[in-house]
């Protein structure tokens, strides 16, 4: 069985449609990330998905029972990392990872999981002195301590510094190793790449396209070749630059400064979104 199967998912907040009919899919064991502009709906489907908010219409299923009504074994069997946690400031970042902890039938230690996201140095300091990315890292530990079997992450690295954000990746790796299925919303499309065996492009309510960070985008997608002849800059797309390149290679054409790109997924994204407009 799917971790998460969802069919014509709707959400409609005061008479305006957000999420209109969306399909989705997310094995076990994967890591699936769905991108999209501001407001195209991520979070109103990830909050349902957590029993964090009420459906109008189509049918959910997240570790084999519907999100409306999962009790708290359920709940324990899921790890969430909302996008602005705001809560016990005056608690220490150790007490709260402990208190957390204890909501939980297996947690894991909460030493292992401070050191996890490498808040070992700040661990007895209180939660509001913390700074930006140290907080997101904070909720990324609340998050994990219950060793979630589903673990939903929403915008996870906002404000992470760059050494953060490469952290934080090996972590998500090292859980998606040991078994986690992992929703995760995120902007940043090298993120989605380094981490998403599958993702979404969601716009207005609605999926776009679908795919692995290979294939999104369908065959659409061309290859830029570019080279110099007699000192000219010559460009073309094509969708499979074999046969150009065999073609150059026959001719007189100074190939040192051959050049083969392919479009990055933050090419192919904007062109998804692009169209859509
Ligand atoms: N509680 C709410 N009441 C009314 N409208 C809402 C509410 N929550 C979200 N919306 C609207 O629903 C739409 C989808 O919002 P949502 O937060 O799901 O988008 P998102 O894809 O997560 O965006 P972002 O990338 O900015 O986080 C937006 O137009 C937003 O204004």
């Amino acid at each position: 069985m799917n971790a998460i199967e969802v069919r014509g998912l709707r959400k409609s907040y005061r008479g305006q449609e957000v999420v209109r009919g969306i399909d989705l899919e997310v094995a076990r064991g994967e890591v699936f990330a769905l991108l999209g502009p501001n407001g195209a709906g991520k979070t109103t489907t990830t909050e349902i998905l957590e029993g964090h908010r009420r459906r109008d219409g189509g049918d959910a299923s997240v570790l084999g029972a519907d999100p409306a009504t999962g009790g708290r074994e359920w709940r324990a069997r899921i790890g969430i990392v909302l996008q602005d946690a705001d809560d016990a400031a005056d608690l220490s970042v150790a007490e709260m990872v402990r208190h957390i902890a204890g909501f939980y039938p297996g947690p894991r230690p909460a030493a292992e999981v401070i050191e996890l996201v490498g808040l070992t140095a700040k661990s007895k300091s209180r939660i509001r002195s913390l700074s930006g990315g140290q907080r997101r890292r904070l909720d990324v530990a609340l998050g994990i301590v219950g060793r979630p079997e589903l673990l939903f992450l929403d915008e996870p690295t906002t404000g992470f510094d760059p050494q953060a954000r490469r952290q934080f990746w090996d972590l998500i790796r090292e859980l998606a190793a040991e078994g986690t299925t992992i929703l995760l919303t995120t902007h940043y499309l090298e993120e989605a790449e380094a981490l998403a065996d599958r993702l979404a492009v969601l716009a207005d309510g609605r999926i776009l396209a679908e795919g692995t960070p290979t294939t999104l985008g369908g065959g659409a997608q061309t290859t830029k070749v570019t080279w110099r002849d007699n000192g000219v800059l010559k460009e073309e797309q094509v969708t499979d630059p074999t046969e150009l390149i065999r073609k150059l290679v026959a001719t007189e054409a100074d190939l040192r400064t051959l050049t083969v790109t392919r479009p990055t997924l933050e090419d192919i994204y904007l062109n998804l979104i692009k169209g859509d407009k």
